[in-house]
């Protein structure tokens, strides 16, 4: 099941939970705007190449945007949800193309977003850097210019993975359990899986298996994180790491483990290989990493699964902490960042699993009910009267 037909299937799933009416729920499955832009650059050879810009598009950024509302709702942030992307592999590219890119896309959507509209962020294959390149060119239209670091939050870099290990204490609180001396298997060792693998390490949890794009590691009593981190930055992948034995990347989600936290790609958890997975866990720091078939084999198979929408929420909340400090003027220390984190996390935990109580649900449906009722209840507030 693609992406879309996914998120749609569970957003309907959380509208019948709530009894919603079929014309609010048809209002709230169409995207706000969808945008299409043509980005052509010379390569670095002198060539010129043409990739597609989406904020928006009719499948994956659209399941992604949508994630995005509900979780923003779930994380009780004034935001509502897009997502951009650019139909790209950005290791193919160089950085001054890929900056040569990310300027063009500006340029053809820089009337669509802005502090008050749309605010882009990070994901998969972007980072601080791409994000600066969007708000100089920005700028050059509108003449925004923020002071110290451009205006970056501290922390925002580790968010999301820090969030995903304040969501991971939550719900294994609530299972008499701790981080430390569990087991965790991560996949993807980018932004996201390499800061939540990193906090759990200082919390005493043993990582005993880590993959990304060119393989894994794994040792069974801890792999050193900081040590697999310093190596990935000199030498670019996991590969020839001394502290572990490397294995079949395929294996990582089925890693005998306490915890399995997906950090990289969407539908990695399917039919193929549900019913194989060992951890009694799941953490969904990746966007829609389970597909709905998986999600049924999982459950029979009594693995709680704590969603993307509430599970990877630490990076847009940090975003919206960001926002906040920029439109202010005033920076807040990391300690604050931290710990106004924790809180939004640990709350909206206990706002999914009131949900879970009030509808007799699993955690992903007690997050979409509490996503998608906050945003009908404001959508029917506002009404459709001309
Ligand atoms: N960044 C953020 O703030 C947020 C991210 N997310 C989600 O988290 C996930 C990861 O994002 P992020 O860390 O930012 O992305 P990055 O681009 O920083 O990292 C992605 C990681 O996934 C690895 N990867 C790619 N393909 C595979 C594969 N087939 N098998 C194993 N590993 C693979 C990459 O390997 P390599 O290092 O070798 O390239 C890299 O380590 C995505 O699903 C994203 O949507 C969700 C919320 C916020
Ligand atoms: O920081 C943000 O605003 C968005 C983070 C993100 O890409 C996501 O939650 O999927």
């Amino acid at each position: 099941m693609n992406a879309l037909a996914a998120t749609n299937r569970n957003f309907r799933h959380a509208a019948r939970i709530l009894g919603l009416d079929s014309k609010v729920e048809k209002s709230l499955l169409i995207p706000f705007r969808e945008i299409k832009v043509e980005c052509t650059i010379p390569k670095d050879d002198g060539t010129l190449v043409s990739y597609v810009g989406f904020r928006v598009d009719p499948d994956e950024v659209n399941a992604l945007a949508q994630l995005m509302t509900w979780k923003s709702a779930v994380a009780d942030i004034p935001y509502g949800g897009a997502k951009g992307g650019i139909g790209c592999n950005p290791g193919d590219l160089s950085k001054s193309e890929l900056e040569r890119l990310t300027r063009v896309f500006t340029q053809k959507i820089h009337d669509l977003i802005g502090v008050h509209t749309d605010v882009p962020a990070p994901d998969m294959g972007t980072n601080a850097q791409t994000m600066a390149w969007i708000l100089d060119e920005y700028s050059k239209f509108h003449g925004h210019s923020p002071a110290v670091d451009l205006g970056g939050s501290l922390g925002r870099e580790a968010a999301t993975g820090r969030g995903v290990v304040f969501a991971t204490e939550a719900l294994l609180a609530e299972h008499g359990k701790s981080i430390k001396g569990l087991t965790f298997a991560v996949q993807g060792f980018g932004n996201v899986g390499s800061w939540a693998a990193k906090i759990i390490h200082e919390r005493g949890g043993k990582v005993v298996a880590v993959s990304d794009i060119t393989g894994a590691v794994k040792n069974p009593d801890g792999i050193d994180i900081p040590e697999l981190i310093r190596h990935k930055e000199s030498t670019g992948s996991l590969k020839n790491f001394q502290g572990a034995d490397s294995m079949d990347a395929n294996e990582l989600l089925v890693h005998e483990c306490d915890v399995l936290i997906p950090c990289a790609l969407g539908g990695v958890l399917n039919r193929e290989n549900a019913a194989d997975v060992k951890a009694k866990f799941i953490i969904e720091a990746a966007n829609h990493p389970t597909d709905p078939e998986a999600d049924e084999i999982l459950a029979k198979k009594g693995v709680v699964i704590l969603p993307d929408i509430y599970a990877n929420s630490g990076g847009v909340t940090v975003s919206y902490f960001e926002w906040v400090q920029n439109i202010q003027g005033f920076m807040w220390d990391e300690e604050q960042v931290n710990k106004t984190l924790q809180n939004y996390m640990t709350r909206a935990f206990h706002n999914i699993k009131s949900m879970c109580q009030t509808h007799d649900c699993n955690l992903r449906m007690g997050a979409f009910t509490l996503g998608v009722s906050r945003v009908a209840r404001a959508t029917l507030l506002r009404g459709w009267e001309a």
